[in-house]
């Protein structure tokens, strides 16, 4: 490793200066190209008035054509203007010298967020195309890349480093890794901000070859908290559209999130990257338009850790018993059994042709693939075509519907309503089914309830998206799986930490999730960059897991205990008092100047987290709670929020409030308080009154107020 001397420092910053100017100049290009696509069509729009009535039709039409045409340049001219405005602060963050085999000498590449085009070439690489990947798997030495007329084999003869920001060079380091250990440190040492960044000038390898995966349909990540797999994903998707420019857009890529505080805290990433945002949905929207046509809706979730509702104890147990792998094998085996015992055949006949009971029963067994409907379809369809042949001069053939209609009049169950219900009538089912009300289900009704529909009526897919990302995978339950499987048919990244169960699903092995997707490929990331040392071993104590960190370190962590909830709440606001005037003591001393930071409360359960707000909001100003709904919270200093919604998050400095044993005492206490503790980046406290939390490791990391 070695550090540029004083005149290659130089020669970068003059270099800079070109390709910033060039830049400007490219953006001005584009917004005279723009005017003039506005002057055109105003022009051809005014021609279009003036001359109404006297254009004909033909005329119109091909003025209508031409309209078309701007507004489509005009359209991408303004795309690619965007693009190119997310380079203006910092154009690129690396160079590479590739000398390809038989050349003289070797070509300096920059490499940015997007790509820039001079009159002599290339002036930037995508960090997407082959040889911007190069960077983040090649140490100087032999190399090669893939081009679509093959491969391109060289030699790297450098590897450039740089932090440009505002139009600035920070600094230049030559490395010989694949990224600089000075350079990841000083990224992650910074304090967080209310919406996550991209991390494209330090990816690490691990992490690059899942973003660039382009074999695998189906990929499932487990990763360790903070090991980057939230980011990855948005780069995953940054790289997926890049590669598939003009077949795959923004609006064919969803994102099923936790929640739309999350939502608003990953949103900003794809636009910094030059891409649109993508879909984002979450379970309820994509199960809502699916159950109206069954004139059917769903109440909220049963959250384990809220106060009871109004279903009570019983209620929370037959969400429990519906998530689970064991609910989900019955599922499939009870469905299966009732969907042979609906149908009843009688002798059929159409026109001469006579076909027995037996036959028609084992017809519909033949089609067992295929859901109720689609099967007495098909059945209906041969019906016809057989009677057509047996007698081509029966003079009213039967028609398909109407065969159907006759089939359908053997089915002993008319509605996947009904058929739902039925099931739970048997001896072996495993739990209940009981409405809200009518013509509501419960929450955790709703999918094993989809499954049911779509295996009775035919399955209602998504034709837009073709590729689903499915982050916080542990939080859905086998059965959700499935109806997300047959609904969405196209390609998925499905990413999460199943050590992170918040206890409305069963806990999960990365086998079994793997076993849920036929030829998946899971994909592991040991290593976390978010927290320092400390935080994470201590964070890995309380999940018994083993930890891998990058080498940043910290205070170590506090456990506060007190006599009293007072005592413990008056300590808590004089943390926020200390936070506010000292920040969270970022260890590189990196803290962004005029913001100190953000500070989290976490509580175990959203009541917990509304009483404790209320309580701070008596000693101190401007505390604020988060709920799901909320937005623009992250922005603030100091934020009080439930394990539940912290989750994907990361604050500079956490205090896990009232970490308690009869808080925490339960054995899924111990992943909400893994949850808590990994969401600091560089300060974590905890505090109790009475005993704490059994899973808290021991002295080692404890300290008396
Ligand atoms: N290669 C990297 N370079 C710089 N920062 C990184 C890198 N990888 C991850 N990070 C940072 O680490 C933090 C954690 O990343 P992210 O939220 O994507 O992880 P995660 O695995 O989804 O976490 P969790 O499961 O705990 O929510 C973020 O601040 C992210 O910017």
């Amino acid at each position: 490793m070695t550090s540029v001397f004083p005149d290659v420092h130089e020669e970068e910053v003059a270099h800079l200066a070109r390709t910033l100017e060039l830049l400007e100049s490219r953006i001005e290009a584009l917004t005279g190209a723009l005017d003039g696509h506005d002057t055109d069509y105003n022009d051809v729009k005014s021609y279009m008035s003036d001359n109404r009535g006297e254009i004909d039709p033909a005329e119109m039409y091909q003025n209508e054509l031409i309209l078309r045409d701007i507004d489509a340049r005009g359209a991408h001219a303004m795309r690619l203007r965007e693009r190119l405005e997310t380079m203006r602060g910092s154009p690129y963050f690396a160079r590479l010298d590739f000398a390809p085999d038989g050349a003289s000498a070797a070509e300096a590449h920059y490499i940015g967020r997007q790509g820039l085009q001079s009159a002599e070439g290339t002036a930037v690489v995508d960090w997407r195309t082959p040889l911007g990947g190069m960077f983040y798997e090649r140490e100087p030495g032999r190399a090669s890349y893939e081009v679509p007329s093959g491969t391109i084999g060289g030699t790297i003869e450098r590897k450039r480093q740089f932090k440009v920001e505002n139009g600035r060079l920070r600094f230049v380091l030559d490395t010989a890794e694949a990224i600089r250990d000075e350079i990841l440190l000083e990224e992650i040492g910074r304090t967080s901000s209310a919406h996550m960044r991209s991390i494209i000038a330090t990816i690490q390898r691990e992490q690059n070859a899942i973003i660039r995966n382009e074999s695998d349909g189906t990929l499932i990540i487990q990763g360790v908290a903070g090991s980057g797999k939230t980011s990855i994903a948005l780069h995953r998707i940054a790289y997926l559209l890049f590669r598939r420019r003009g077949r795959l857009k923004a609006e064919n890529i969803a994102i099923i999130s936790p929640n739309g505080l999350f939502a608003e805290y990953v949103s900003d990433v794809l636009p910094e990257l030059g891409e649109e945002a993508v879909v984002a949905l979450d379970l309820a929207a994509v199960a809502r338009g699916r159950l109206e046509r069954h004139r059917l809706g769903f109440t909220d979730p049963i959250d384990p850790v809220e106060p009871l509702g109004p279903g009570g104890a019983a209620a929370r147990e037959r969400a429990r018993a519906k998530s689970t792998l064991a609910f989900h094998h019955w599922l499939e085996r009870a469905l299966d059994e009732a969907i042979q015992d609906c149908f009843v055949p009688r002798e059929l006949r159409l026109g001469n042709l006579r076909i027995d009971a037996e036959e028609l029963r084992a017809h519909f067994d033949r089609l067992s693939a295929l859901g109720v409907a689609e099967r007495l379809r098909v059945m209906a369809e041969h019906l016809c075509q057989r009677a057509r042949s047996e007698s081509p001069l029966f003079s009213s053939a039967p028609k398909v519907g109407e065969v159907v209609k006759r089939l359908t009049a053997m089915l002993t169950v008319k509605s996947a309503r009904a058929l739902y219900r039925g099931l739970f009538r048997r001896e072996d089912a495993p739990t209940v089914f009981r409405a809200p009300g009518p013509g509501l289900l419960e929450w955790e009704d709703v999918y094993p309830f989809l499954f049911v529909a779509g295996r009775f009526g035919g399955w209602e897919t998504d034709q837009d998206v073709l590729h689903l990302v499915i982050d916080e995978m542990q939080d859905h339950s086998p059965t959700q799986y499935a109806v997300l499987r047959r609904i969405f048919r196209h390609d998925m990244t499905i990413l999460g930490d199943v050590a992170q169960a918040l206890g409305n699903t069963e806990d999960y092995t990365l086998e079994r999730l793997g076993g849920l997707f036929e030829g998946a490929r899971v994909m592991e990331l040991t290593r976390g960059y978010r927290s320092t040392v400390e935080i994470a071993r201590f964070a890995s104590a309380i999940r018994g897991t083993a930890v891998t960190t990058i080498d940043r370190h910290g205070d170590r962590p506090r456990v506060l205990g007190f006599d009293t909830p007072v005592e413990e709440i008056d300590r808590i606001a004089a943390e926020i008092d200390r936070f506010r005037s000292t920040g969270p003591g970022a260890p590189n001393g990196s803290v962004d100047e005029g913001d100190p930071g953000r500070l989290a409360i976490v509580t175990r359960s959203r009541a917990g987290a509304r009483e404790l707000h209320g309580e701070l909001s008596e000693r101190l100003e401007g505390v604020v709670l988060a709920t799901a709904d909320s937005r623009g919270v992250l922005g603030n200093d100091v934020t009080v929020l439930p394990v539940g919604l912290a989750k994907g998050l990361e604050f500079d400095e956490v205090i896990v409030a009232r970490a308690s044993e009869r808080e925490y005492g339960a054995e899924a206490g111990r992943s909400l308080l893994y949850i808590a503790c990994t969401r600091a980046l560089h300060r974590l406290t905890l505090t109790h009154s009475g005993r704490p939390s059994p899973h808290l490791p021991g002295d080692e990391t404890t300290v008396e107020p």
